[in-house]
C-alpha cells in the first residue's frame, strides 16, 4: 500500500536512523527493549509505553500513523523511555541524545 508523501518523508527519516552507519548509538534502539537480554525484569513495571525504531517501522507499513507528528511522537517517546528508565548518566542515555540529534536533522531536511 503506497503511503502519502508525508510518511514516505519519515519512512526515509527512519531508513537513515537504522543505518549500521550509526551503529555506536542506534544499537539499542533498534529493536525492542529485551528485559530478559538486559537482565531488567522490571522493565515493563516502569515504562508503560515501550517504543523503538523496528516497532515503528512495522507500525508505518501497517499504516497505523496518520501524520508526520503521529511518528514523531513514538520518537519521543523512545528517548523519553531512555531517560526515565537509564537516568540522564548513562552511556545509553546519551546515545539516545545522539539519535534525538540525528533525527532532529533528519526530519529538518
Ligand atoms: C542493568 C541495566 C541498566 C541499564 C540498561 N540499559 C540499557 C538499555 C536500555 C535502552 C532503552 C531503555 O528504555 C532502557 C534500557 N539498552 C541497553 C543495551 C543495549 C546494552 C546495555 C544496557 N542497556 C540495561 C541493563
Amino acid at each position: 500500500k503506497k503511503l502519502p508523501p508525508e510518511l514516505r518523508f519519515c519512512e526515509e527519516v527512519l531508513m537513515e536512523l537504522r543505518k549500521s552507519k550509526h551503529f555506536e548509538f542506534n544499537g539499542a534502539f533498534l529493536q525492542p527493549v529485551d528485559p530478559v537480554a538486559l537482565n531488567i525484569p522490571h522493565y515493563h513495571k516502569i515504562i508503560k509505553k515501550p517504543m523503538d525504531l523496528g516497532t515503528m517501522g512495522s507500525k508505518l507499513q501497517l499504516g497505523e500513523y496518520t501524520s508526520a507528528k503521529d511518528f514523531e511522537r513514538d520518537f519521543e517517546l523512545i528517548v523519553k523511555n531512555c531517560k526515565t528508565f537509564n537516568g540522564e548518566d548513562h552511556i545509553v542515555y546519551a546515545q539516545a541524545l545522539r539519535l534525538q540529534r540525528l533525527f532532529s536533522n533528519e526530519m529538518a531536511k
